[in-house]
């Protein structure tokens, strides 16, 4: 295996040479990923302040160690990391870049998924789920293991199925079903966050989402887990589906896991199409990206800008509603060309409205307008303008 050397955050790694990003790659690593773990670290970081103890963390589909060896390195207070993969190359690498790195904190391992994590109950105050495709067969063990307290970071990969374009993988792995619509990747995020909020109720665990993005071709929470029953029971009531009617594009949130969904769009007689059981509940908490936002100025990010811009936006998201609205899609539906997003957004806000931006796309704003109220500002503005331009 011919190895090149990289540098990421505070670590310097040797990866395989590549020419092309791919799981059949003697030791998988991918530089497109780097964002995904420069967030890994922010996000580690504060949790670690907010616990009054040193913590544990599990990389457990480690491949080069890169995450492990990053938190150990980058992260003050992590005592103990262990690096964990079922590749026996992946191993050997990860073994060599811990010694690259002076590490005295980390140990590596060659383990299943399933297996450490059931090996280590309790062990672990974070555990990272960063695997191949989809994290639904390696969730019900990180619910077994994780102890009141810890962190769960989970990244997945196989977005085709939670954003809908294939239903049926979406129900298979997530007992769910995924709503095609232009905000399925939010519907993608909550379903995931959904599923993960199922299977730890069964330990009568329950999540907290401290943080959570759509990225390029990956989803990934970070949520704290809380331990009883009557809390557990509570949580679950953030459990919940959308309506959303195609003709008019208005959509109805319906919480609960049995709620009274009409087979109609009260609005326009549209069908219905429901998706669910999603998390309708908090997919950032404010102050926790705040602080996320805080403590990038001092850790080394190669990719602090993306960072810093993606933080920004999911604070001014964190208090909005579920779905957001394509602008383009709205104004295609009223038949009208598309003002400016930000003249959409003054006029919402003048009108008393809540709005903000939001990170899953650059053309798309949340309110808790409804679809009707969202149409008659538009047309307003559109109106203005025209007279305006008189
Ligand atoms: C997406 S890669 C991990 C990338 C790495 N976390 C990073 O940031 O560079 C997934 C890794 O999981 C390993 N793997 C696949 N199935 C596994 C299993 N059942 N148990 C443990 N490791 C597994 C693969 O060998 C591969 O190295
Ligand atoms: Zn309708």
């Amino acid at each position: 295996m011919d190895n090149k050397t990289i540098h990421e955050g505070k670590v310097t790694i040797k990866v395989p040479e590549f020419e092309k990003i791919t799981a059949k790659a003697p030791v998988f690593y991918n530089p497109a990923m780097e964002l995904n773990r420069d967030l890994s670290v922010v996000a580690i970081s504060v949790y670690k302040e907010s616990v009054d103890h040193d913590i544990s963390v599990c990389d457990v589909f480690g491949g080069t160690g890169i995450r492990g060896i990053r938190y150990a390195k980058e992260i003050d207070g992590v005592e103990k990391a262990v690096i964990n993969d079922l590749n026996p190359l992946a191993v050997e690498l990860a073994k060599e870049n811990t010694k690259l790195n002076e590490l005295h904190q980390v140990s590596v391992c060659k383990d299943d998924a399933n297996m450490i994590l059931r090996k280590c109950k309790g062990k672990f105050d974070v555990i990272d789920i960063d695997p191949f495709g989809t994290p639904s067969y390696y969730v019900e063990s990180a619910a077994a293991s994780l102890r009141s307290g810890g962190m769960i970071c989970i990244t997945a990969t196989d977005t085709s199925a939670l954003c809908g374009t294939y239903t049926e993988p979406c129900i298979r792995k997530y007992g769910a079903i995924p709503l095609k619509t232009e905000y399925c990747h939010e519907n993608g995020l909550r379903i995931l966050a959904g599923f993960i909020a199922r299977t730890f109720s069964k330990y009568k665990k329950y999540i907290e989402v401290k943080f959570s993005h759509s990225t390029e071709h990956y989803m990934r929470i970070y949520a704290v887990i809380g331990k009883g029953a009557a809390n557990t029971d509570e949580s679950l009531k953030s459990l919940g589906y959308i309506a959303h009617c195609k003709n008019c594009l208005n959509r109805i949130v319906f919480k609960g896991l049995s709620p009274v969904i009409p087979g109609k769009c009260p609005i326009c007689g549209g069908i219905f199409n429901v998706g669910g059981p999603l998390w309708c509940g908090e997919m950032y908490n404010q102050d926790f990206v705040s602080s996320m936002r805080d403590t990038v100025n001092e850790l080394v990010l190669n990719k602090e800008n993306k960072v810093i811009k993606l933080l920004d936006t999911c604070f001014e998201e964190s208090n909005a509603p579920v779905t957001h609205f394509e602008i383009h899609k709205v104004c295609k539906n009223l038949k009208t060309s598309a003002p400016p997003l930000i003249d959409i957004m003054n006029l919402l806000k003048k009108e008393g409205f809540f709005v903000s931006r939001t990170h899953f796309s650059p053309t798309s704003l949340k309110t808790d307008a409804n679809i009707t109220e969202l149409k008659n500002i538009i047309v307003n503005l559109k109106q203005a303008q025209s007279t305006d331009q008189i």
